[in-house]
């Protein structure tokens, strides 16, 4: 018989106190006492904690297959735990590809096994991710894996005609295309944020132009075609200003913010250390304010990690030569709680919502992104808001160490994430 958790004084979703009664893998009681003197019962007194849906990450890296030095499914479904994440989208710029439905299986079995979270496979647009010829979305949809979300993440779909397609094909099944809107021609050889600081410190600029315009062609697309588009990493003002405007349209445009992108701007790039060299850039402080409003008003409707391991030789080398990518699983909901909710831009339960609601809408998945309420599987994070953490890579769950939040004090620490009613994580630790 599995264990049966009793939490105690717990805030769901910020609010009044109360009692949370997980058992058989579902939210067993909300307030009552219902155990029976019978059933093994753990008791978490969750005083001064904060219950959130579990969190549901759209925008995962998880390098397998091909890049197990990396990460692996199971390294980094442990750091997904660790952020209290109990559902992550694992992106199909693996080696090989996840242009199959032989690929997109094996990710998601991998996740099974591992059992630190739920792992939905992300399926390429097109094949290998060459940008050419249409993947085989139609069998990746209906298999084991169920894909719903496609992209070729690291990669744009450049050519329209192909972005037209594949929006055309996924709505047969429900699906999205999420799409890494860069204008490969507009960012050849480019380094860091296009603005005065690129040009004084030597490094090829990418300009906030190369995303916008690929967000607006999409934008037009998606309601010519009438199908659902999804924008990942939003990085600038101006690309925030584009899908308001899509939004106030009606069409069916959803996007994602990553925290590096609401936290850290580009004059980190004077430091020449790359630990800071991501895709699309870190950009200007102005970005960062817009990204925010964005986020806080619905325009972005989620917050999206982009968990981008590297190992250390592929960071710790000159800027040019860099990978680009960071890590940010088990930081998330501090840098939101930084940046949006101490502030006064969210509450809990606004997070909740760009979190784990609305991004298990936009994948899905039906078992995740619920609300906190009797007979609701219990997926489940347990937040102490009023904890402070300085950040140490050494102690990442994750295979990479490539956090730029290093030496950073946080606020606020994971104490406990539950999977159907398991802890996967308990008193801050893996179980
Ligand atoms: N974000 C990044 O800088 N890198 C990602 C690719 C991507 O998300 O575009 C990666 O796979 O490393
Ligand atoms: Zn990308
Ligand atoms: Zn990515």
């Amino acid at each position: 018989m599995s264990t049966t958790y009793l939490i105690k004084n717990v805030r769901v979703l910020g609010g009044e106190p109360t009692d949370l009664l997980l058992r058989d893998g579902v939210i067993a009681d909300l307030g009552g006492r219902a155990a029976s003197a019978s059933e093994r019962i753990e008791t978490i007194d969750a005083t001064g904690l904060i219950a959130l849906p579990g969190l549901v990450d759209l925008h995962t890296h998880l390098r397998e297959p091909g890049r197990e030095d990396a990460e692996t499914v199971e390294t980094g479904t442990r750091a997904a735990a660790m952020g209290g994440f109990t559902a992550v989208h694992a992106m199909a710029n693996t080696e090989p590809v996840a242009d199959t439905a032989g690929v997109v299986e094996q990710v998601w079995r991998l996740g099974r096994e591992a059992g630190f979270c739920d792992v939905y496979p992300v399926g390429a647009v097109t094949v290998g991710l060459q940008g050419e010829k249409l993947a085989e979305l139609g069998a990746m949809a209906d298999s084991a894996a169920r894909v719903r979300v496609f992209s070729d993440d690291g990669k744009c779909v450049s050519d329209a005609v192909l972005m037209r397609r594949a929006l055309e094909y996924v709505k047969a099944f429900d699906g999205v295309i999420a799409q890494h809107a860069q204008e490969p021609r507009l960012t050849e050889g480019a380094q860091m944020n296009e603005g005065e600081l690129s040009g004084k410190l030597g490094l090829t600029g990418w300009p906030a132009v190369a995303e916008e315009a690929i967000i607006a062609r999409d934008c037009l697309l998606a309601a010519h075609v009438g199908s659902r588009l999804h924008v990942c990493h939003v990085s600038t003002a101006g690309s925030v200003e584009i899908v308001r405007d899509a939004k106030r349209k009606g069409w069916d445009v959803t996007a994602e913010a990553c925290p590096h992108h609401l936290i850290l701007t580009d004059e980190l790039a004077a430091t020449y250390d790359p630990i800071y060299k991501v895709n699309p850039p870190l950009r200007t402080a102005a970005d960062v304010e817009a990204l925010r409003a964005g986020l806080a008003d619905g325009t972005i409707d989620i917050v999206a990690t982009d968990h981008a391991p590297h190992p250390h030789e592929d960071k710790d080398c000159e800027w040019a030569a860099a990978a680009f990518g960071m890590l940010g699983l088990e930081t998330a909901l501090s840098i939101v709680q930084a940046t949006m909710v101490d502030p006064g831009l969210l509450d809990w339960a606004g997070v909740a919502e760009r979190m784990s609601f609305a991004p298990a809408r936009i994948g899905r998945v039906a078992d995740h992104g619920r609300p906190i309420e009797v007979g609701e599987p219990a997926n489940v994070v347990l937040y102490d808001p009023a904890a402070r953490r300085t950040v140490d890579p050494t102690e990442s769950a994750s295979l990479s160490r490539n956090t730029p939040y290093r030496g950073m004090e946080l606020p606020g620490r994971v104490v406990a994430t539950f999977l159907r009613g398991r802890p996967t994580v308990l008193d801050g630790a893996l179980v």
